[in-house]
């Protein structure tokens, strides 16, 4: 059986990306035309009508799109009953609520946001977490292309909350630091209480390392995305279950249990 002949014998869903001519979406568009269960049925970018999606029966909507119009593109999906997988960074806790909001208005719909679809990075957020209470020293530091807009990534905003809530619920203080901050932004940002570096080069694409010490030794655990492609499989993963999980769904972890 050809590919073509196997996307028409199994059940397929309809797909459509947000961002599409994105460094993300050319990569999701790829991997959505390439996987049997899936159909691309729209391509939409800045300046594209958004109801191209809808009227071609889209069931799930793929956003990599920015952090200052994701929310408007998450509204529409949840508001014409299409299930969303998000990457997009830029997610604070009231986004999310007003997120949750909508979704209670319309209860058969899924929204999975993830701050980082590379299973590599997934288990690297995981292994911090569970590495925090025995470290009394934590930084992170966050490296990637340098036509990101946002920094701090999601990713490292992400990791510094995981590893503060560890820290407190463990009973750790903060972490030593005698430090006079003579040149501003020379300790990084501060989130929640943990240190937090962003690095811009050419040639790289992300990478993370967190970086914890205590008396005698340090333990540094790090993940890199060489190519967007790493992206990919975590992505399709969360199309192929976001219909089945009506509400929101935060991480890529839940998925992969
Ligand atoms: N969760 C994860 O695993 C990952 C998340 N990301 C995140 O995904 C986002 C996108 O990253 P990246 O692909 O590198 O960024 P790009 O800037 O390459 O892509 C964003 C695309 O969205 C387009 N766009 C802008 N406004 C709209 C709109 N209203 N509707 C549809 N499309 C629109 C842009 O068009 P134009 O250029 O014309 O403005 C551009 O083509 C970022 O927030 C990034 O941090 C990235 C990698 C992995
Ligand atoms: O913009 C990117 O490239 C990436 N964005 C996400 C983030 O901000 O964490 C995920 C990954 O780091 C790549």
């Amino acid at each position: 059986m050809t590919d073509e002949q196997e996307k028409g014998a199994a059940e397929q869903i309809r797909v459509g990306v947000l961002g599409a001519r994105g460094r993300m979406g050319v990569e999701v568009c790829k991997a959505v035309d390439a996987a049997t269960d899936m159909e691309l049925v729209a391509m939409v970018d800045q300046g594209d009508w958004l109801f191209n999606a809808s009227d071609a029966g889209a069931e799930v909507m793929v956003d990599f799109t920015t952090p200052d119009v994701v929310m408007d593109n998450l509204h529409w999906c949840i508001d014409q009953g299409i299930s969303a997988v998000v990457g997009t960074t830029g997610f604070t806790e009231q986004r999310l609520e007003r997120v949750r909001g909508w979704l209670d208005r319309k209860p058969g719909v899924g929204v999975v946001i993830a701050p980082n679809f590379g299973i590599g990075a997934v288990l690297m957020m995981q292994f911090a977490a569970r590495a925090a209470r025995h470290f009394e020293s934590v930084e992170i530091i966050e490296q990637h292309h340098p036509r990101k807009l946002d920094a701090p990534s999601g990713t490292a905003a992400h990791t510094a909350r995981l590893i503060a809530a560890a820290r407190a619920e463990a009973g750790l203080g903060p972490a030593p630091d005698a430090t006079k901050d003579e040149v501003a932004g020379a300790r990084g940002a501060d989130i929640d209480g943990v240190r937090v570096h962003a690095v811009r080069a050419t040639g790289l694409v992300a990478h993370q390392e967190v970086l914890f010490g205590t008396t005698g030794e340090t333990l540094t655990i790090r993940h890199d995305s060489y190519d967007r492609v790493s992206f990919m499989p975590g992505v399709l993963l969360a199309v192929r279950a976001v219909r089945n999980r009506p509400g929101l769904t935060l991480g890529l972890d839940a998925l992969l249990d």
